[in-house]
């Protein structure tokens, strides 16, 4: 499988995320830590991108980047124990989670679902694909992320709350999961702003890095 080259965008047909899985970045937009289970979102696969640039929608003034370890799944399964889970895995992307964070909680105040602030267009930029091989310890993976060359984003997933079998597990209790689906695991502290006219660049460890500009449309 490794010599194979996986395109994400063409065999995912789903994709869950999970939210607050980082205690630093819950805290830094004054959110609880889960306690318990995982908090799950969706985000169309039509936002994901491969290429080009994250479109900020006209008017929208706080879109927020989130890098992100996403997992390519490999086998489908329901009911996954935690003990078999990492046989499910394909590999790995890494993800951009991007977030209009004003809209976001305008909704959360309604009561509302994310879906608009976090499943538009361009939202879901990705890298290219890293065979499980290819990856030692996926529980001591560096995420990093520039905008216009400043650290914004520094983490790492030794310290996601809910490691991967735990959230396979979770997820496959509701949702079968299937060859190409995607699971995006969270995002570490320093999310900010971007507008038009920024570069972001994110890298996994020496893995993998990728690099996208911002634009709003009307400018
Ligand atoms: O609850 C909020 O205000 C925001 C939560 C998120 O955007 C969750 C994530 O997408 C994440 O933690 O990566
Ligand atoms: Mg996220």
């Amino acid at each position: 499988m490794s010599s194979k080259v996986i395109r994400v965008k063409e065999i995912c047909r789903n994709i869950i995320a999970v939210g607050r899985n980082y205690a630093e970045h819950a805290k830094e937009l004054g959110n609880p830590v889960p306690q318990g289970n995982p908090l799950i979102f969706g985000k169309p696969v039509s936002s994901i991108i491969t290429e080009g640039s994250i479109e900020i929608p006209q008017g929208w003034k706080e879109l927020h980047h989130e890098v992100e370890l996403g997992v390519v799944i490999g086998k489908s399964g329901k009911f996954i124990q935690e003990e078999q889970a990492m046989d499910h895995v394909l590999g790995y992307v890494l993800v951009l989670d991007m977030t209009a964070r004003n809209i976001q909680d305008q909704l959360k105040k309604q009561g509302h679902p994310w879906f608009l602030a976090k499943g538009f267009d361009t939202s879901c930029p990705i890298s290219n694909f890293i065979c499980k091989s290819a990856v030692k310890d996926v529980n001591n993976l560096n995420l990093q992320l520039t905008v216009n060359g400043v650290l914004k984003q520094n983490g790492n997933t030794q310290d996601m709350i809910f490691k991967i079998p735990n959230l396979l597990s979770y997820i496959s209790k509701y949702f079968k999961l299937e060859y190409g689906d995607l699971i995006l695991t969270g995002t570490p502290s320093g999310v900010s702003a971007v507008k038009h006219g920024d570069v972001i660049e994110a890298k996994l460890d020496d893995l993998v890095q990728m690099k996208y500009p911002v634009i709003e449309h009307g400018n």
